[in-house]
């Protein structure tokens, strides 16, 4: 019998509708229950276990899962503090994943007089990430002492627990709302697909050999666009230099006249208006950009 590939997500947060998407775009079918800790693929051998990010990264590093689907930012402090404790804390970056963008920034209250990092010295500062904000301010000569919180800690300068925070920022109308103005980026995150680092069956690296060309289709897919026009057949060498990464377009005639021509091609770059303005203006027409839903090389 194939062995159970198992993969762990965040059950409930900010990675996993998103997490779920990708894998039913790599055409690995979930019929999800809320409420349960585990989800059975009903197309592949493959088990979903849903839980909590922060354990994420352990449950790969103790090879209790296979793969698992986790913010760097997450990645990166448990493996710190895994290894300050003697801990296994091994993993396979398999891939970085187009979602979960984030940065852990130190933020200060509005009315302080911060000018500088160095201001920080002696500083209370809370955060969920103790690790990554010691490793930064150490490696900058700057001694903070950590106020451990595990959320709500944009409140902690107000209810006078700290002087500053190191969080999560993406909008910033977290900072906003709670007076904090962020002051010095620590740490980019996106999310990871990671691997345990020990050598897998066969079955379970066959799937995972499958899968991952299926997410770099769907995450190139996703930045793509299939571009068709009409172009005068005099302007071709202009439309062609217009385009992203228009290399190879395919040009075809058009019944009615032989004076134009078709161009049909994919993009792995964004197209904006400007550019198709710019097409327009040279004598293109028709001008269609559909979505591509899944590409293989
Ligand atoms: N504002 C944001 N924009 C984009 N990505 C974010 C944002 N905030 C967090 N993330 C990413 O999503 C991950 C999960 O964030 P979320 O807020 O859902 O975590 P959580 O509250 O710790 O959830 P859990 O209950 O699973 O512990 C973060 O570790 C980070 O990688
Ligand atoms: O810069 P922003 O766009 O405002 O995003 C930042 C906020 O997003 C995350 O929290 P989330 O909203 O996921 O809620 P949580 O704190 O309950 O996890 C993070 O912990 C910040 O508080
Ligand atoms: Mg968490």
């Amino acid at each position: 019998m194939t062995e159970r590939l198992t993969i762990a997500i965040q059950k409930s947060g900010r990675l996993s509708k998103e997490s779920i998407s990708l894998l039913n775009a790599c055409g690995v079918k979930f019929s999800l229950n809320e409420a349960r800790l585990i989800a059975h693929s009903t197309s592949h051998p493959i088990d979903l276990l849903r839980v909590r990010d922060d354990d994420i990264p352990g449950l790969v590093m103790d090879g209790v899962v296979d793969l698992g689907l986790v913010g760097e930012n997450v990645l990166e402090e448990v493996r710190l503090e895994r290894q300050a404790v003697g801990e296994a804390a091994d993993y396979k970056a398999l891939r970085p994943l187009d979602f979960g963008g984030c940065r852990l920034s130190i933020a200060v209250p509005r009315e302080s007089d911060f000018e500088k990092l160095e201001d920080l010295n002696g500083k209370r500062i809370a955060s969920t990430y103790p690790y990554l904000m010691q490793r930064y301010l150490k490696n900058n000569g700057i001694n903070v002492k950590n106020v451990n919180l595990t959320g709500s800690v944009e409140v902690a300068p107000r209810a006078g627990l700290a002087d500053a925070i190191c969080d999560l920022v993406s909008t910033g109308a977290t900072l906003e709302a709670n007076g904090l103005v962020e002051k010095e980026v620590i740490f980019r995150s996106q999310a990871q697909l990671i691997q345990r680092s020990d050598k897998l069956t066969a079955d379970k690296q066959a799937m995972i050999d499958q899968l991952l060309p299926r997410i770099d289709g769907v995450q190139m897919a996703k930045e793509s666009k299939y571009i068709m026009l009409h172009s005068p057949k005099s302007v071709l060498d202009e439309v062609i230099a217009l385009l992203p990464g228009a290399e190879t377009p395919t040009v075809l005639p058009l019944s009615h006249t032989d004076q134009q021509v078709a161009i049909h091609m994919v993009s792995t770059e964004k197209l904006f208006w400007e550019t198709m303005e710019d097409l327009k203006a040279i004598g293109c027409s028709s001008i269609l950009v559909l979505p591509i839903e899944k590409m293989m090389g």
